[in-house]
Order: C-alpha cells, then sequence, then structure tokens
C-alpha cells in the first residue's frame, strides 16, 4: 500500500472548509484551523479550493486532501480533469474527487479523469461516493481510496442523521481499497464506531471545524 495512505490508517482525518461568503472563509484561516487539528491530533487534513491547499500544505506536516468545488449542485466536488490537475499542482497529496457515476461536466468517465491525472501528477487520489455501485466503479476505475462523502447528497442514499454505517458494511465487504468514512460524522463515539465497522479511517469536518454550524446545534437544543 502506498505509505500516504497507510499512515492514515485507523485514524482522524479533519476537513477544514469555509464556504462562500462565510466569515472564516480565507486561506490564512483555513491554514491556522489546519494547524490547530493537526495539533489535536489529525493524521491529515482535508482543504477545498486552490488557494486553501496552498496555504495549508505550506502551513501543516502532514498529507492534505485537495478538493475543488465547483457550483453546488450535480457533480461539483473537483468536477473535471482540469480542476484535478489543478489541485495536484496545489500540492495536495490526495486528490478527492467526485466518484460518483453521474456523467462529469468535461465529458469524460471517472476511468478517463483518473487516467488523465496519473499522467500529469503523482497524487493519489480518493473517490467521494454516494453508493456502492459508486464505489465499486470508482475502484474499477483506479482510485487509491473510497469515500462516503457522497452518502444522501447524490440521491442514491438517506441523508442519514450519522454517519452512513449500513454503506460502510456493504463498501468494507464488497470493496478492496481502504474506506475513509466521510459524512455527518459528529461525536467521537460515531467515530469510533465507523472504525469498528472496518473503515481504514475517519473523516470530521463540519463537527470539528464549522463553528457556525455547531454553534446551531447548541442554540437550537435551548430554544423551548
Ligand atoms: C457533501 C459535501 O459537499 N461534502 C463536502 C466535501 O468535502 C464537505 O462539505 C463536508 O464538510 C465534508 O465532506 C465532511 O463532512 P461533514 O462536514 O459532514 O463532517
Amino acid at each position: 500500500m502506498n505509505p500516504i495512505i497507510e499512515s492514515l490508517r485507523g485514524t482522524l482525518v479533519v476537513s477544514c472548509q469555509a464556504y462562500p461568503g462565510e466569515p472564516m472563509r480565507d486561506p490564512r484561516t483555513m491554514a491556522q484551523v489546519a494547524a490547530a487539528v493537526v495539533a489535536g491530533g489529525a493524521a491529515a487534513v482535508r482543504a477545498q479550493g486552490i488557494a486553501d491547499i496552498r496555504q495549508v500544505v505550506a502551513t501543516v506536516d502532514v498529507p492534505v486532501i485537495g478538493l475543488w468545488k465547483d457550483g453546488d449542485d450535480g457533480v461539483f466536488i473537483t468536477p473535471t480533469l482540469d480542476h484535478a490537475v489543478a489541485v495536484a499542482e496545489a500540492g495536495a497529496h490526495v486528490v478527492a474527487l467526485d466518484g460518483t457515476r453521474r456523467p462529469r461536466p468535461d465529458g469524460r468517465t471517472l476511468a478517463q479523469t483518473v487516467a488523465g491525472l496519473r499522467e500529469r501528477a503523482d497524487a493519489l487520489v480518493m473517490a467521494d461516493c454516494g453508493s456502492l455501485d459508486d464505489a465499486l466503479a470508482a475502484q474499477d476505475a483506479g482510485v487509491d481510496i473510497l469515500g462516503t462523502t457522497l452518502s444522501g447528497y447524490s440521491g442514491e442514499r438517506p441523508r442519514t442523521d450519522g454517519p452512513d454505517l449500513e454503506l460502510v458494511d456493504q463498501l468494507v465487504a464488497s470493496c478492496t481499497l481502504p474506506v475513509m468514512v466521510e459524512g455527518r460524522v459528529h461525536t467521537p463515539a460515531q467515530a469510533a464506531e465507523a472504525l469498528a465497522h472496518g473503515a481504514f479511517a475517519v473523516c470530521v469536518g463540519t463537527a470539528i471545524t464549522h463553528p457556525t454550524t455547531i454553534t446551531g446545534w447548541f442554540a437550537d437544543a435551548l430554544v423551548r
């Protein structure tokens, strides 16, 4: 197994993202957040957008999983080969891209995208999947690691309150590649449970790095 992927076995990965128009949307801020989560034990960081990826790579000494969100509907996570190459050129050790079976905006298949990226860069590839069929297809397409990132967002799986552990079970049973549980892991207990289901690693975003959402959880709990 590739040493970068091997280094993630059984670990916590933290996604550091701020969304358009939000107060923390600044590459320096995200790099500081990344440094803070590494200090807390994150074995890798996931970062969005070329400027953030560059700044985070320059700031932390753990692997960086990079993605470029373009749009917010359909295939928007590193949707084309050009996006993937740009993410790799920004320094990401792993390029995360949409790993669903939906048509991609540049007309390439996932396999063509992975092959094209491999011609141009050494980066590893993480497929953000929304179902078992996505994961099986992504594995065939030659990616290095499978994520449950798009479960509940691509129309094939329900949006569970916590992580989609049923999908984790399916992927662990049917796929040979390492499985990163990502999406709606909101508590340490859920993270541990995901590993107990056979996940290779766990990626947490919102519950660690999105204070607006976390504050909302608390504020809502106080409304009578
Ligand atoms: C669906 C989608 O666009 N997911 C994105 C992928 O990078 C991020 O918005 C999530 O924050 C990330 O996947 C981590 O998940 P959670 O924030 O639920 O821990």
